[in-house]
């Protein structure tokens, strides 16, 4: 089964998780999309949505789903979002697509995360997937000296601008074994907007397409 095949799976089981009439979270990238379209087609009717892209909102809109500004909501049903890799914590990292800011919002806006992915992103170690770090225009050398003084290798993602107006810089060889300390002490950077670790809210629930079905994982 195509990596695809196992997305659009491990879409369906979440799109039965979610109750018509509430106003839910939705991340963003390719699964996510297969999500949108699959919500779109289901009977299920929700009120509205809070999305963590432009893009996001965007495809919602298209089709036809109310899309309300994060500010209007004071807490949301469910949070539907993939990952770059998720350990068995339910330890992320994301933001390959560069919506690692918003995403945390509306993460952290949310009473529960499931996280959908194809098993390419299981992981038993998190860090072969560049860490994704948002960085305020003016702080991109300064933040990129602390992230090598830290071990890192920092490199520009040339020719991206993220939904806020700020750089990414996608980090190899930081030590992530410790990922709640290492999001904190990045985060604490001056010129962070926000890195894609996602340790201190992990997902509450794992769907992972496979090629013998969806499985479920909640954090070990
Ligand atoms: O910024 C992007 C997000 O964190 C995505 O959730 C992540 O990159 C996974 O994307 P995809 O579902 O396309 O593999």
């Amino acid at each position: 089964m195509s990596a695809e095949a196992q997305k659009q799976a491990a879409a369906e089981v979440a799109v039965a998780k979610v109750e018509s009439g509430t106003v839910i979270g939705v991340g963003s990238g390719s699964t996510v999309n297969l999500f949108i379209d699959a919500l779109a087609a289901s009977d299920t009717r929700i009120e509205a949505a809070v999305a963590a892209s432009e893009a996001s909102a965007e495809r919602l809109r298209g089709h036809g789903i109310d899309v309300v500004d994060a500010n209007r909501v004071t807490e949301l049903a469910v949070y539907i979002d993939g990952a770059d890799e998720i350990n068995r914590h339910l330890q992320m990292i994301k933001g390959g697509g560069g919506a690692l800011t918003r995403e945390k919002i509306v993460a952290a806006l949310s009473k529960r995360f499931i996280c959908i992915v194809d098993e390419s992103k299981r992981v038993t170690a998190l860090g072969d997937f560049p860490l994704p770090v948002e960085v305020i225009p003016m702080a991109r050398s300064y933040v990129a000296r602390e992230l090598v003084k830290l071990g890192g290798r920092p490199e520009l993602r040339e020719g991206f601008t993220t939904d806020n107006g700020n750089i990414i810089l996608d980090v190899r060889s930081l030590d992530l074994s410790k990922p709640l300390h290492r999001e904190q002490e990045l985060n604490n950077l001056a010129g962070v907007v926000t890195n894609g670790l996602f340790a201190l809210r992990p997902a509450d629930e794992l769907l992972v397409g496979t090629d013998t079905g969806v499985q479920r994982f909640t954090a070990a």
